[in-house]
């Protein structure tokens, strides 16, 4: 069987590997149905037309073990399993014409329905005795989102089962394997197309473009040229860069209003007292430039339970919560598992990260499956910056940050402020203002006009600290409105002897 030479024959393991995993899934498939009993979905995508010829594959791999000698196959050709196509108006023509001379090469059976799709199987289940039926969706189509290699009909739709064998294959598999197959697919994926839909929302993806500043006819190169994945649907990338504001609701609020963060560390490191986290004090600092308060600190172990629990709690009662540490392929790089579980959703390979993971260590740890290319699904956005090599992780309020050290969270910081300014949408608070006075008076002579004040101005924040039991004590104040720092201040004054406070910086 040609399909299965060619893979077999071929020098891509990671190929290999999502080949037989795939045949796998058919071949249970086949276990539980009888032929008659599913289906394939079929609409000249590069997608379905990978799975076409998995298909193809497995069902003569299914005869071949059935009957235990090749004598008996039928012909490579054969090919018995009903196919369906829902055939639009808004289709490409070169989408029919190749779906039809597809059915015509591999003598497809096929159905073509102009319904819509959930009309059209409840009239294909009715008269057709179909439980199981086939599908190209990978994950990262936003069709994808919570769905197994088997998922039963969503409530509402007729019942059946979606078999997804190629739900875990990347974009490059799917390109990986229909050139290692050589076989033919759509003429519009070698004009620049790279995911196809309807005529009316679907152009050449840009980032294929072969600008020539003599001709005014654009070029495309084709599909399996896509530098990245992670750049399938190109409007994808124009929502990330707006993404950060998203969570924040900005455009609604008054610059001088207060947003609240709270900022989770991950690591038993520093719950054992081994390290001094230095990092969560330059994040409130930088949190406080922007006039954002920081309302928690919490440090939980490398758990995914303890991770989640805090996360759960913080995001909603916060208007973002930044965690770190904890992050990457080790066992106790828990936190991105910790956020998924918050979110009651489970991680799934993210193509486009992965991308970035490969392009930084190369293919050391992209092997079949690469877990630190897992995050969770549905709720990901990936926050860029030319600087940084990896994106940030932003999962709904949460933003993940990788840094471990005092001067990559510079960096982060940094470059997450300058893409949310240049995308226009994030309004950064106005910046606390703060005045601190030094007084040697004691605590108890100062306990009750300082209570009074905090009655009158509760918009600040006014406190006292100090660093030692004898030394002076600070009375600090802090606000957005240094009118009313300076009259809070100017008020506690005149409770006492002039000279009695002395303003420090
Ligand atoms: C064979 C088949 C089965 C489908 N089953 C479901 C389903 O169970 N639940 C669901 O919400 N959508 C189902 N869909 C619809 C798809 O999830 C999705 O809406 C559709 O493929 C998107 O196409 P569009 O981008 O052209 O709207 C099914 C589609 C097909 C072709
Ligand atoms: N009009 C349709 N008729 C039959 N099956 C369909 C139709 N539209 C979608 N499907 C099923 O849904 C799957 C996913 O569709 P999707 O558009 O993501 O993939 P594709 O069309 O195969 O490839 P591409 O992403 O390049 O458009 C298809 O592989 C196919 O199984
Ligand atoms: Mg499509």
């Amino acid at each position: 069987m040609e399909i299965d030479k060619a893979i077999r024959e071929c020098a891509d393991s990671r190929l290999k590997t999502k080949y037989s995993n795939a045949i796998s899934v058919i071949k249970r498939a086949f276990a539980l149905y009888s032929i008659q009993e599913v289906a394939l979905s079929f609409n000249g995508g590069k997608d379905s037309t990978v799975l076409l010829h998995l298909l193809r594959a497995g069902y003569f791999l299914h005869r071949a073990e059935e009957s235990c000698s090749q004598d008996v196959v039928d012909g490579e050709n054969t090919f018995p399993i009903r196919t369906i196509y829902f055939e639009s108006a808004s289709a490409f023509p070169e989408i029919n014409s190749f779906t039809y001379e597809a059915a015509a090469t591999y003598n497809l059976q096929m159905d073509i329905i102009r319904l819509d799709f959930k009309s059209g199987l409840e009239a294909l289940l009715k008269a057709n005795p179909i439980r199981a039926i086939f599908l190209g969706v990978r994950i990262g189509d936003p069709t994808a989102v919570g769905q197994e290699q088997f998922s039963p009909s969503s409530p509402g739709w007729p019942a059946f089962m979606r078999v997804n064998p190629i739900l875990d294959w990347s974009y490059r598999d799917v390109w990986a394997f229909l050139l290692a197959c050589k076989v033919r697919y759509c003429s519009l994926y070698d004009q620049g197309y790279t995911s196809i839909g309807s005529i009316h929302d679907t152009v050449p993806n840009a980032l294929l473009c072969i600008s020539d500043s003599n001709n005014s006819e654009e070029k495309f190169k084709p599909a399996y040229l896509l530098p990245d994945g992670r750049l399938e649907r190109a409007e994808r990338a124009k929502k990330q860069l707006s993404s950060i504001s998203n969570g924040l609701k900005f455009k609604d609020l008054n610059s001088d209003s207060v947003l609240t963060a709270s900022v989770i560390a991950v690591g038993d490191e520093i719950l054992f007292g081994t390290v001094e986290d230095k990092l969560w004090s330059l994040l409130c600092r930088k949190l406080h430039s922007i006039g954002w308060a920081v309302s928690l600190l919490a440090v939980t172990r490398n758990d995914v339970d303890s991770v989640a629990e805090e996360v759960e709690r913080r995001k909603s009662t916060n208007d973002m919560v930044f965690i770190y540490g904890g992050v990457g392929p080790l066992h106790s790089d828990v936190t991105v598992a910790g956020v998924a579980k918050a979110f009651g959703v489970r991680l799934a390979p993210d193509e486009e990260f992965e991308e970035h993971l490969r392009h930084l260590i190369a293919e050391k740890c992209t092997g079949d499956k690469n877990e630190m290319a897992q995050l969770p699904e549905g709720i990901t956005e990936l926050l860029h910056h030319e600087q940084l090599p990896v994106p940030l992780i932003k999962c709904g309020n949460v933003i993940i940050l990788t840094a471990t050290n005092v001067a990559e969270l510079d960096l982060q910081w940094d470059c997450l402020i300058e893409s949310a300014k240049s995308n226009g949408d994030l309004v950064l608070m106005a910046p606390f203002v703060s005045k601190s006075l030094a007084t040697t008076l004691s605590d108890v002579e100062i306990a009750q006009p300082l209570s009074k004040l905090r009655l009158q101005y509760p918009d600040m924040n006014i406190g006292g600290y100090r660093g030692s039991r004898k030394g002076p004590l600070i009375v600090r104040f802090e606000g957005k409105d240094p009118t009313r720092i300076e009259a809070a201040s100017q008020s506690l004054c005149q409770n006492f002897h002039s000279g009695a406070f002395s303003q420090i910086e």
